[in-house]
């Protein structure tokens, strides 16, 4: 497959991926962190990064409230202009937040490196990779951070059989879901 191709077959299956979100509960994602600190919590001690939801994302606010309240330090997404890979500010529960790009929202707290990263998305399938907006922010992320674990978090429904995947895409450890998790094999 050529790289146009791909960028053709990434675009076809982002907007089918998105016409599929609309309409889904973002509230599910209480039941996302109850599979989470179930199935798969992070580390005591690990420093999580999460995602203050945007549009029809599943809402993982409970798992974040509920994993700082277990002490651990939570660093919300920086959208820097395209091109570049994110930072993250750290967030306390009540933290004011600003807005940033394309709809964003993050602390300004300070900056802190995360080793546990929930990674939002578009599509997955079950070998773990991803789709997202198509900027590439989290491929260039996830890129400077290769230790870390990539934890997607999706509701189950944004499953597919294969996303198509070209050599720079950060593949996911596992994915959590409302129906539980999906780990990557
Ligand atoms: N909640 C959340 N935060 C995140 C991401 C994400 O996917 N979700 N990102 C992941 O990289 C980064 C922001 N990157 C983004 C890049 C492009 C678009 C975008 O094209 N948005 C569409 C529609 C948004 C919607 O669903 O309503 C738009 O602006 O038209 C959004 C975020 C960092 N923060
Ligand atoms: N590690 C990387 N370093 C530099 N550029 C990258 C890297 N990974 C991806 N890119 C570039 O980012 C652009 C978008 O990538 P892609 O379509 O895979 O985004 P995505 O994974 O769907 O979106 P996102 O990661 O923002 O949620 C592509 O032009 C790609 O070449």
């Amino acid at each position: 497959m050529t790289e146009l191709d791909l960028i053709a077959r990434k675009a076809a299956a982002r907007q089918a991926a998105l016409d599929r979100r609309d309409g889904l509960d973002p509230a599910l994602g209480a039941r996302l962190a109850a599979v989470v600190l179930e199935q798969c919590p992070p580390p005591a001690g690990a420093v999580v990064s999460g995602f203050w939801p945007i549009g029809a994302e599943i809402d993982i606010r409970p798992l974040l409230a509920e994993l700082e309240a277990r002490g651990h330090a939570i660093g919300l997404p920086v959208t820097p202009r395209r091109g570049l890979p994110l930072t993250f500010r750290r967030w306390r529960r009540g933290a004011a937040l600003v807005p940033g790009r394309f709809g964003t929202s993050h602390p300004e707290g300070e900056e802190i490196v995360p080793d546990f990263v929930l990674v939002p998305l578009l599509a997955f399938d079950r070998r773990g990779n991803r789709l997202g907006y198509g900027a590439g922010y989290y491929d260039r992320t996830l890129a400077g951070l290769p230790d870390a674990f990539r934890l997607g978090c999706a509701y189950a429904s944004q499953e597919v059989d294969e996303v198509p995947v070209g050599p720079q895409d950060a593949r996911l450890h596992a994915v959590a879901t409302e129906r539980g998790v999906v780990r990557a094999g």
